[in-house]
């Protein structure tokens, strides 16, 4: 079942563009990326998604609902943490956080407790105390003191430092095994790679991927390294299917999507004292995309 349909949504802000027919779902369960540099579009989409903004055209859907028919009955059951949170200052983090909660109509304390620890947040600091990570850190708690049943995370690690979103990543793992779904927006791949299941990749307004992690790795791409024992010619590798295509000496790099023995076979022309044929890592796909229309 899909969670969350996204068709064709564009919005535009004026003249300018914020996003072009954006279509992509995330199934009940997942763990979904949503990646992009900055100004792609991955925060007018989240927006849209939570009818913060309203698209120019398209429409989307969570749980089967309209966001815009439905948003205060699909918003119970979402934790949204925004790219940049702002605070009253001068409230303590308990208060701000039991205000938060007393939109539901559950008892949240052992669950704003827990997450409190576990992010080592101190509840009886004022706001205007914390740093911009512990800032952040409020946030998180504030999006899942609920136990909502979808996460929307907008470039949720920036600000935390590596052991914090190694604890964060922690526990969004735990929360989607008892049953979250997730949809995270980043422009950090390793941590989308570490993450996610499925990855939708948008450029400039435009969805360019949506794909497995596992499959965008496994089959789209091979990572060439060859050790020669001759310099070969600069343009021996230049044909169909070669990108990133780096020589030096008698060391050459490229990465090849492409019939395997068409390159296998031009590879049988050159004496080698070495090969390393390797699946690229997601930065390699991700800048191919990003390259492949300049
Ligand atoms: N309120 C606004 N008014 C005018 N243009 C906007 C507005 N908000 C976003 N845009 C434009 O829409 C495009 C997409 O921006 P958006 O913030 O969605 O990107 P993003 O992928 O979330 O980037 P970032 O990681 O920098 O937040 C950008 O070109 C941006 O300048």
């Amino acid at each position: 079942m899909n969670v969350i349909e996204i068709k064709n949504l564009t919005k535009t802000y004026g003249k300018s563009r914020g996003i072009i027919d954006v279509s992509f779902n995330v199934e009940e369960g997942e763990i979904f990326g949503f990646i992009g540099p900055n100004g792609a579009g991955k925060s007018t989409t989240i927006r849209t998604l939570l009818s913060l903004i309203y698209p120019t055209s398209g429409s989307a859907r969570i749980f089967g609902k309209d966001v815009i028919e439905s948003t205060p009955e699909i918003k119970k059951h979402i934790g949204y943490l925004p790219a940049e949170v702002f605070y009253y200052d001068n409230m303590k983090v308990k208060d701000l956080l039991k205000y938060s909660a007393s939109f539901y109509k559950k008892d949240c304390t052992a669950r704003i407790n827990e997450l409190a620890d576990l992010l080592e947040l101190d509840l009886n600091k004022k706001i205007d105390d914390l740093s911009l990570g512990n800032k952040k850190k409020v946030g998180i708690v504030q999006g899942l003191l609920h136990e909502p049943k979808l996460f929307i995370l907008d470039e949720p690690t920036s600000g935390l430092d590596p052991l914090m979103q190694q604890k964060f990543f922690e526990l969004l793992e735990r929360e989607n095994k008892k049953g979250a779904t997730i949809l995270f927006s980043s422009h950090i791949l390793s941590e989308v790679q570490r993450l996610c299941d499925r990855v939708a990749i948008i450029k400039e307004g435009r969805i360019v991927k949506v794909d497995k992690i596992s499959t965008l790795k496994e089959t789209t791409y091979k990572k060439f390294k060859l050790e020669t024992t001759k310099t070969i010619d600069a343009d021996y590798f230049s044909l169909p299917g070669v990108n990133q295509f780096e020589a030096e000496g008698n060391k050459v790099t490229f990465i090849y999507k492409g019939n395997i023995n068409d390159i296998l076979s031009k590879i049988a022309g050159i004496e080698l004292s070495n090969l390393w044929i390797e699946e690229p890592d997601l930065e390699e796909i991700f800048m191919n995309y990003y390259k492949k229309e300049e």
